[in-house]
């Protein structure tokens, strides 16, 4: 009986101990992260950190040689040195991973939760439970362990293998595109392609706090808006998703790409990088799936400003968004800025403005500044900032602007082989679709844009549902089709699709199109 009580108290008492040592090393993990946040320049997120997790980090700091990335750097050592290659840390989620995870940031996921309603932070170590691949609870009780060796090998990343360094090297130039031309120029092999592809490709942001530092309220404002609705995530448009314009792609790539990716190249004199580049043609015919193509593929931060946006919502504070814009651009850089329907703050006669002499007086300041900003571009502390510029007016443009916009790309609207490309990829032969021609029904489509084209193919997909709902309502189908997320639908017909195309226009006008060609004519590139 009291052995049976002494096992008892003993089997308590080391799980007191196990839970406190789990608490511990939370706490510690938040220190740290805590630290480097502070020490990376993410006040914000340092300060939010320090709510969420209830503890008053003020009262803590982390020990003498002690941080996070010498922790991380210990780990990939020690990885490397156990099981001969460095261990892979993130991974890439698939599209409802994704939306999994947003949720659980917005707070409303049904994640692992603590009595906070905080998301539990792995116990470590201590619980004894790592189960992720070779990097398991000694993997990290050996990194952890070797506090006293930490001085000895210091931050310095001479000691690591040349994996290991780069990966150092990443971090510690963040807000820095890990441009695809170092990796060309280093190897340049398939295997780092693939470890692009499965690394996150986002660029890691330069802290705002630095920026904002010292900054009025206006500023502050100001560069906070543009942060939240015109900073774009990693756009994620690759060139083989933008159908056709095969020669926009081309000058493209010459003109951005290859100087982003090779700058070295493209030193001074005569050839020297673009500075800004006008899209036009048509609406609906890709202009911001290239920009965004552009800004994926040189991996640059991505600036999406509707300039009709900037009319109607920053009237009054418009010259200061500009130049905020501008200057966040160069923060961020290398930046991509991408101004759609520039036409409506840059026509000739005062687009935005009220038009001719009495063009509002803040809409002819907004003008000047951008064009003072780009005249900027040409410097060298300018140089990882490029415009790119979007109109289907282009004939309506300022010439100012248009010099300063020294190549003007035709997007047009696409041929038969594009539009046939376009219906194969949006209505594929698989069960979803019967007996669809294509052939067919691009040549029926001549003079459709793209956007009309993914139009049609939504309302050739609305006729299944409809013959569902219909069936649903005549008390055709059984309770089990009736559930919700069990109706059955059928497929897209070849009628459907025809019928479809009965009900859906093109918004380009055949006149506009010869417009556009004499345009390019008198200004365009090829
Ligand atoms: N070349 C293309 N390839 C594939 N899809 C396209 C293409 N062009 C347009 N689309 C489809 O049409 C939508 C609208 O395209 P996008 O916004 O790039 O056109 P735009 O030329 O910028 O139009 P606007 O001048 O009205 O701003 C895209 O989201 C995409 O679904």
């Amino acid at each position: 009986m009291t052995s049976t009580l002494r096992a008892l108290k003993a089997k308590s008492a080391s799980k007191a101990i196990q839970e406190k040592r789990q608490l511990d090393r939370r706490r510690e993990l938040v220190c740290l992260t805590h630290q480097f946040l502070v020490d990376q320049g993410f006040f914000a997120a340092a300060d939010q950190l320090q709510q969420d997790a209830g503890i008053s980090l003020s009262k803590f700091e982390v020990a003498d040689n002690m941080d996070l990335p010498i922790v991380f750097q210990h780990f990939l050592e020690y990885y490397e040195m156990r099981f001969g290659k460095l261990p892979k840390i993130m991974r890439k989620l698939d599209a409802s991973e994704v939306s999994a995870k947003k949720a659980l940031l917005r707070g409303t996921g049904n994640g692992n939760s603590n009595s906070n309603g905080n998301p539990a932070i792995s116990a470590g170590p201590a619980s004894g439970t790592g189960s992720s691949g070779p990097a398991t609870t000694s993997t990290r009780r050996a990194a952890a362990g070797r506090k006293g060796e930490l001085s000895l090998m210091g931050s310095s990343s001479s000691s690591l293998p040349e994996g290991a360094r780069s990966t150092q090297d990443e971090m510690e130039i963040s807000g820095h595109a890990v441009s695809s031309a170092n990796r060309d120029q280093h190897g340049g092999n398939q295997a780092l392609d693939e470890e692009a592809e499965s690394s996150p490709a986002d660029r890691l942001l330069r802290p705002l706090s630095q920026f904002l530092a010292g900054s009025s309220n206006e500023t502050r404002e100001l560069a906070l808006t543009i942060s939240r609705d015109i900073f774009t995530e990693n756009p994620e448009v690759r060139w083989e998703d933008v159908v056709g314009l095969e020669d926009a792609k081309r000058l493209l790539h010459e003109a951005v790409v290859m100087p982003a990716r090779y700058p070295d190249l493209f030193q001074g004199g005569l050839v020297s990088p673009w500075k800004g580049v006008l899209l036009f043609g048509p609406p609906g015919t890709g202009k911001t799936m290239l920009a965004k193509a552009v800004a994926t593929e040189c991996r640059t931060t991505f600036f999406n400003i509707s300039a009709s946006s900037i009319v109607s919502r920053y009237r009054g504070d418009s010259e200061k968004l500009i130049r905020i814009l501008f200057e966040l651009a160069r923060y961020h850089a290398p930046s991509t800025i991408f101004l759609d329907e520039i036409d409506s703050i840059m026509g000739q006669r005062g687009g935005g403005g009220g038009g001719g002499a009495g063009e509002h007086e803040a809409s002819r300041r907004m003008k000047t500044e951008l064009l003072i900003q780009m005249d900027g571009l040409a410097k060298a502390e300018d140089a990882g900032i490029f415009v790119l510029a979007a109109s289907n007016l282009p004939w309506e443009l300022d010439h100012a602007l248009l010099r300063r916009l020294e190549k003007r790309v035709r997007v047009e609207l696409p041929c038969a082989a594009g539009r046939q490309r376009i219906f194969e990829k949006l209505l594929p032969a698989d069960h979803r679709t019967q007996g669809i021609e294509y052939a067919a029904l691009a040549a029926r489509t001549d003079g459709y844009s793209c956007a009309d084209l993914s139009l049609l193919c939504k309302e050739a997909a609305m006729y299944p549902i409809r013959r569902a709902m219909a069936s649903l309502h005549a008390g055709a189908g059984d309770a089990a089709a009736a559930a919700p997320g069990k109706l059955a639908v059928g497929p897209v017909t070849r009628d459907d699709a025809l019928s479809a195309l009965q009900a859906t226009r093109p918004s380009a006008h055949a006149a506009s199109e010869q417009a556009y060609a004499r345009w390019q004519e008198s200004h365009g590139s090829s």
